[in-house]
């Protein structure tokens, strides 16, 4: 495996699987694979540490085929037998479900079912985790999506535990700049495939991302900055709490507000 991408950035995927008890000795770990570049590059990853760390733990990559367009897969199924890792292709016609629906929720309806459909599989192949390719720009885009669209502090969580299937849904990458993510794809040479779904880049979280490129433009900090505030909480100067659960996200406002919504460093689970 080429490793010029060198170890900086991997030291962010280690302490937040170490911060997060992300992955216990023996743990069969379901990657979420797209064919998109946050999860190819986070298959990439993983598999390095199986081999190279003192981690242990295998692996298995779980792709859902929503039906949106016909896909050759050969690249990422060479890229994944390249690495040890077997591939499991879910065909479900989630994009015909939509259809038949109306456009409205597209997108939180699509997620929905992908993550039931890929959660069931890899129940059934005796996982205990789920690792998703989100990195921090998601987390800081979906915090900015509830803020603006739902009035409400908030973002996921790097891990949760889903107790009604009982799977540790993990996210490895949260601790990752997405542009690390993409030079990372580039310098590896990791095959990504173009996005079929033909709602992508049209969502509220392209223009959040929009938001978030122009703050950390002017205060290059910011994304650093932005997590250590997620572990930093004066929960003292936050105002009255009126409970009650927040509104909802708006149809097209993205996928990863899964429900895993809390603020960091609360009520973890291992
Ligand atoms: N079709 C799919 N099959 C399996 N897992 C998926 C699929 N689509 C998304 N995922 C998982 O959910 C994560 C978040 O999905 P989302 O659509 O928000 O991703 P993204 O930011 O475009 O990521 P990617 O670059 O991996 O496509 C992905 O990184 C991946 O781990």
């Amino acid at each position: 495996m080429r490793q010029s991408w060198g170890k900086w950035f991997l030291t962010d995927v280690k302490r937040a699987i170490k911060d997060y008890a992300m992955i216990a000795p023996g743990d069969k770990v379901a990657v979420g694979l797209s064919g998109g570049k946050d999860s190819m590059a986070l298959l990439y990853i993983l598999s390095y540490l199986r081999d190279y760390s003192h981690l242990s733990f295998s692996l298995e990559a779980i792709l859902v085929d929503a039906g949106w367009a016909p896909v050759d897969y050969s690249r990422v199924a060479n890229f994944c037998a390249e690495r040890r890792v077997p591939l499991h292709i879910v065909r479900h016609p989630i994009a015909a479900v939509i259809a038949a629906k109306g456009e409205k929720s597209a997108c939180s309806l699509c997620a929905k079912l992908r993550a039931g459909l890929l959660n069931s599989r890899a129940k059934a192949l005796g996982c205990q985790r789920v690792a998703l390719g989100h990195h921090l720009d998601d987390v800081i885009e979906t915090f900015f999506l509830n803020l603006i669209f739902a009035g409400s502090l908030r973002t996921f969580r790097p891990a949760v535990y889903l107790d009604r299937i009982g799977l540790h849904l993990i996210r490895p990458l949260s601790y990752v700049p997405e542009r690390v993510l993409s030079s990372l794809v580039t310098q590896a040479g990791i095959p990504v495939l173009p996005a079929v779904c033909p709602h992508a880049g049209r969502t509220q979280r392209a223009a959040m991302k929009e938001i978030v490129g122009f703050i950390a433009e002017r205060y290059p900090e910011f994304r650093r900055r932005f997590r250590t505030a997620l572990e930093n909480v004066s929960f003292n100067d936050l105002w009255y709490q009126r409970g009650g659960k927040a509104a909802k996200l708006p149809a097209g406002a993205g996928t990863s507000a899964l429900g895993e919504d809390d603020l960091w460093g609360e009520g973890l689970e291992p």
